[in-house]
């Protein structure tokens, strides 16, 4: 009963080979396909060629007088042409074998890295958050490149040797069995070695890879553009390359001693298939001594053997290799399996325009998964068509989660967020976020064209959408940008030939004229311009309606005097919302507003 159910999760385990096949298949049917018939080609011919060269000793060997007699010579020209022709078709199969197995495995490592690009982009935000999920991204990045093509290599090891181990055991099995016995006997010890530490280096593999990501963290701030100046001041370049070089010897300590192990086990192991070969070479040797093989016989046994032994060699790495392979894809399913929690449902309601109603926050509060606080607690309020709000408040107040939730990055674990009555969750995801534009506070920085950087806030316009210098013009980045060597042109950033790097306010222009492209029901500013210089930070805001025209608008910023403009102000508190009103009710109120907006009113007077 109970290896009733081994059996079954064992072949249960085996069906991971299938769909990776599956994936090999559909990254490029072409190449596969050439692949699979120089794999075949090249299992056949050293088959062919043995039996051929057999055929020939054997004419050779049979006539009284080895003369060039035309008998001779008529039976043995067909084997001749015949082997001319099998090893003309070997040689071929090898010359073109590198080019197809180059293509062949680059397509389908580029089909791999587009599948896990999808993945990564199709999970929620809080995945990237966990721990687990970068050390399954890490282990399944390292699969994902050459595991699936070298089960379809080992796969055909196994049938191309299986082919040739079935005939030279068959020969072998003419002579005497106790060969074949003997052969597959000493095989065993290799086997049994190779899958116990097979299972032994997953197992290491998977409890290693934190400290393994830990090592490649360092490595990127040794190596990152942006830890270049820290680490140069503070002088910690030193400092990360000990705690690297630690964490490295750590692990190939670790890595030693398994190897070190492995390595003496299959020694041990070889030194018993080597005394059964030996055996058995000692056998025939006897058998020909005592007349009972013919010269031609013991040709045939001898490479019978030779090859039966590397076929078996073969065929059972392949098998073990499979194995292994089975057990490392759990590295990359695991991660495939990911599915994400925010999503679209099944019948999507109809994204009404904002003009309607607004957006409403009834009673939400959220808190991050792994912590017990809780970022938002019961939060209520609205943003009415057309209005703009501003959040004001602490750090960590949750401000920037608020607008998060907004954007259905995570979903409130009580209360609900509408938009003109319908709750996010009833609405499609994608269509939802095209109604919201947002600069977050870590905006991006594409090392891309100016031009690129502007049109990523809707792609849905052409390249050339005269919208784009609008929206930069709106910014502030058109100016910016004209002062460019190539203008809308230039490359941003250094990290490509020919890129111009910008100063951090510049860059901030740059994303809010990402934000302003998108035609979107609501814009959210998180704040758009802390970098920016006042004269700057003056001319946005003092036209801010005419840019936003009838957008409803949610402003957040810590420069108190930048929300005076806002039609209501929220402030917050430890995720609450503690006052609101407009800029003259809350200075009237004398509460936490008035108090923060008098503090940084007397630091400028
Ligand atoms: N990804 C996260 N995982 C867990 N906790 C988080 C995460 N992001 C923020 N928090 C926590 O949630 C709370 C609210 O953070 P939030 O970023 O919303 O504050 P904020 O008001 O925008 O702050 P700031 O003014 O500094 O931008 C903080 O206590 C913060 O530690």
């Amino acid at each position: 009963m109970q290896s009733g159910k081994k059996l079954v999760a064992l072949f249960k385990q085996t069906q991971r080979l299938v769909p990776a096949l599956r994936l090999v298949w559909r990254s490029s049917p072409g190449w596969t396909m050439a692949k699979l018939s120089l794999l075949v080609i090249q299992g056949l011919y050293p088959l062919l060629q043995i039996y051929l060269v057999k055929l020939l000793v054997d004419v050779v060997t049979t006539q009284p007088e080895i003369t060039a007699s035309p008998q001779l010579l008529s039976q043995s020209k067909p084997l001749l042409i015949g082997l001319a022709v099998v090893l003309l078709t070997g040689m071929i199969a090898n010359a073109l074998s590198e080019l197809v197995t180059s293509s062949q495995a680059q397509k389908v490592s580029d089909y791999m890295r587009s599948i896990l690009h999808a993945k990564s982009v199709e999970i929620d935000l809080s995945y990237y958050e966990n721990p687990r999920y970068h050390d399954t991204l890490q282990r399944a990045q390292k699969e994902a490149t050459y595991r699936p093509n070298q089960i379809l290599k080992r796969l055909a090891l196994v049938v191309q040797n299986s082919i040739l181990l079935v005939a030279m055991l068959g020969l072998l099995l003419t002579l005497h069995w106790g060969i074949t016995s003997a052969l597959l006997i000493a095989i065993i010890p290799t086997v049994l070695v190779r899958i116990y530490y097979t299972r032994k280096l997953y197992a290491w593999q998977r409890t290693w890879t934190p400290v393994e990501r830990k090592s490649v963290y360092l490595s990127w701030l040794l190596t990152g553009e942006q830890f270049a100046k820290e680490i140069r001041l503070f002088g910690l370049g030193e400092l990360f390359s000990q705690r690297f070089n630690r964490l490295r010897s750590q692990l190939y300590r670790a890595k030693f001693k398994l190897m070190a192990w492995r390595s003496l086990s299959f020694l041990a192991a070889n030194l018993i298939a080597g005394v059964m070969i030996g055996a058995i070479y000692g056998f025939i040797l006897y058998q020909a001594l005592q007349g009972a093989l013919k010269l031609g016989d013991l040709v045939l046994y001898h490479q019978a053997l030779q090859r039966g032994q590397s076929a078996l060699k073969s065929f059972i790495a392949g098998l073990s290799g499979l194995h292994e392979d089975n057990l490392f894809l759990a590295n990359l399913y695991e991660f495939l399996d990911l599915h994400p929690q925010i999503v679209t449902p099944a019948q999507p309601k109809f994204c009404p325009p904002v003009k309607d109603q607004g957006i409403t926050f009834e009673q939400v509060s959220f808190g991050y998964e792994g912590t017990s606080r809780q970022a938002l607690k019961g939060l209520s309020f609205t943003v009415k068509p057309g209005e703009t709000i501003a959040l004001v408040g602490e750090n960590g107040s949750g401000k920037t989660t608020l607008i998060k939730l907004l954007c259905r990055l995570y979903d409130p674990t009580q209360g609900r967020i509408t938009l003109n009555g319908v709750d996010l969750r009833d609405l499609d995801v994608a269509h939802l976020r095209q109604q919201i534009s947002v600069v977050f506070q870590d905006y991006a920085k594409y090392h891309l064209s100016a031009q690129d950087n502007i049109w990523l806030g809707n792609v849905h316009l052409e390249l050339q959408d005269k919208r784009i210098i609008e929206a930069a013009q709106k910014s502030g980045a058109h100016d910016v940008i004209t002062q460019l060597p190539e203008g809308y042109n230039t490359m941003l950033g250094k990290l490509f030939h020919g890129g111009e790097e910008l100063s951090i306010g510049q860059w901030q222009k740059v994303a809010l004229a990402r934000a302003f492209l998108r035609q979107s029901q609501v814009i959210v500013l998180d704040e758009p311009t802390s970098a920016m210089d006042p004269k700057a930070e003056y001319e946005l805001f003092s036209k801010f309606r005419e840019l936003i025209q009838d957008q409803s608008a949610i402003l957040i910023t810590h420069r108190l005097s930048t929300v005076k403009m806002a039609d209501r102000i929220y402030v917050m508190d430890k995720g609450q919302i503690i006052e609101n009103g407009t800029h003259q009710e809350l200075m009237d109120y004398q509460g936490a507003y008035a108090h923060l907006f008098k503090i940084q009113a007397k630091n400028y007077w």
